[in-house]
């Protein structure tokens, strides 16, 4: 029955009854990415049963999520994301549906990454970061680890967006948020946990389901605590959860369904989303710094021109900023955390690349591959922020070959919907804390090579300690960024 639905597309050989074809599921993003090279741009393995095509090159994943775009908007079917209903709830785990699309629009225009909406993201950012500097100086010997107090920062200013409040850093609420992401992204990596959703009667015994059963209790218990009942005086600004409740309780939107639950999981989605992914990113580039001392000067050079020791950066910045911009892309490049997407489905027969492929079929982004393809990216594994940069040091415009195939949010229709917000975040977050201080290792490092991170949903480097070094000369009454 495979081979007459999916025989134009090359099959990983050695497969196995009811298991499939039987690898690393902790690495997975390598082991398909070896395959691509194997089997071409789009193949086919099977995994417990499950035929999954994979897409692994710029022109087969731009032809899926961009010129095909719904057909491949959909995400496959989970025993994990049934589980309370999350797929008729998430934004991350729902398929195509109408009222996808309705939330994915409000959270967007909730959101305001554009306008006057920027300004209030730089005041939000700039507040936690006074924060988070004081967090620093608290600390013996001004070394701590980063990854754990950048954490605390960027889940704050997402609570803030999704429901108008932040914690203290001292209370038990931001290590509650911190276990129910450990213990999601322990369910949900692309990996092993994905035989639950074939075989749920495992799920007695495996502990991935049992890390998900105990998230989403804590998650619920977190949301009645907190959340069930916040109430938010109308004169404060706009926050997600807020703005979805008021639209829910309009006759008009009846239809879409727009649930306690639906909020539960919103709110979950986007702590999540937003908070794992970009402390991951601002610790890679502070690993890359450590790695690289010659970068962190060349990033202090452009950092003391542009923006000088007596005010704070502002996003306005960004413009005249490149070295620091390629940076940052270059991070996200070569990290590529979040190395598969989200799995996506087709929710019709469609074809790829001339390929056909049938209606609820899994699909694989394997964006690790596109942007570790050594066709494309010279010496792939090599940390280079010139990649991004023009013969005079501007940053390349974002229609060049390198720019458009950079897609570390995905894009199309299920593009992330926190590209604008990580982007702006990561240049405040980075920039203040370079202006500040000199960061120097203070244990031994993880390695700098991305495949040697572990996967969940997303790819972690391992903890570490950094030890702050204050700049001389920096004038220390700044606070924040454009606060
Ligand atoms: C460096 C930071 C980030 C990276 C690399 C990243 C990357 C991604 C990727 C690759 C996807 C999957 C796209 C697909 O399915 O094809 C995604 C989805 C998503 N991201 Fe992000 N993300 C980041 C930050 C954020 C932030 C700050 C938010 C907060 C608003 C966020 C919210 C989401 C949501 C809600 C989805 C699901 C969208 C959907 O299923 O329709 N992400 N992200």
């Amino acid at each position: 029955k495979n081979h007459r639905q999916y025989g134009d597309i090359p099959a990983v050989d050695g497969r196995l009854p009811i298991v499939g074809n039987i690898f690393d599921l902790s690495k997975t993003h390598i082991v398909l990415t070896d395959w691509y090279r194997k089997y071409g741009s789009v193949f086919r393995f099977n995994l417990f049963g499950e035929e999954v095509v994979v897409l692994s090159s710029y022109e087969s994943v731009f032809e899926a999520l961009v010129t095909r775009g719904s057909d491949f908007a959909g995400r496959p079917h989970m025993s994990r994301t049934d589980y309370e209903g999350r797929n008729r709830n998430s934004i991350v785990w729902q398929s195509y549906t109408p009222k996808l699309q309705f939330l994915r629009k409000q959270i967007h225009s909730s959101l305001r990454m554009y306008g006057s909406g920027l300004g209030r993201l730089q005041h939000r950012c700039g507040f936690e970061l006074e924060q988070l500097l004081d967090r620093i100086e608290s600390q013996p010997d001004l070394t701590f680890d980063p990854w754990s107090l950048l954490y605390d920062s960027a889940c704050n200013i997402m609570l803030d967006l999704t429901i108008g409040t932040r914690f203290p850093y001292e209370g038990e609420d931001l290590s509650q948020l911190k276990k129910i992401n450990g213990l999601f992204n322990h369910s949900f990596g692309p990996g092993v946990s994905r035989i639950l959703d074939r075989f749920p009667f495992l799920n007695c015994i495996r502990d991935e389901f049992k890390s998900l059963k105990t998230a989403v209790d804590m998650r619920n218990s977190f949301w009645a605590d907190h959340i069930g009942n916040l109430q938010r005086p109308s004169t404060q600004d706009e926050c997600v959860i807020q703005s979805l409740r008021d639209l829910a309780a309009k006759s008009s939107n009846s239809h879409f369904d727009i649930s306690e639950a639906t909020l539960k999981e919103t709110f979950t989605n986007l702590i999540l989303a937003g908070t794992d992914t970009t402390t991951t990113a601002i610790t890679c580039l502070l690993l890359v710094l450590l790695h690289k001392p010659e970068i962190q000067d060349r990033m202090y050079q452009e950092l003391d021109h542009v923006v000088g020791r007596s005010r704070a950066p502002s996003l306005s910045d960004r413009s005249s900023m490149p070295y620091t911009e390629a940076c940052l892309f270059e991070t996200l490049r070569l990290i590529s955390h979040v190395p598969l997407a989200v799995p996506h489905a087709t929710i019709c027969d469609t074809t790829v690349l001339g390929k056909r492929i049938p209606k609820d079929t899994t699909v694989y982004i394997n964006l690790w591959s596109l942007h570790h393809d050594p066709e494309v990216w010279h010496d792939p594994w090599e940390f280079d922020p010139g990649r991004f940069l023009d013969a005079d040091g501007h940053l390349l415009p974002p229609h060049h070959e390198c720019r458009r195939r950079l897609l570390v949010f995905g894009a199309g229709r299920r593009v992330c919907l926190g590209e604008s917000l990580a982007k702006n975040r990561l240049f405040l977050f980075t920039t203040a804390l370079l202006q500040r201080y000199d960061f120097r290792p203070a244990s031994s490092l993880p390695d700098l090579d991305p495949r040697k991170f572990s996967l969940g949903i997303v790819l972690h480097p391992g903890h570490f300690n950094i030890k702050a070094i204050k700049r001389t000369n920096v004038d220390t009454t700044i606070s924040g960024c454009g606060s």
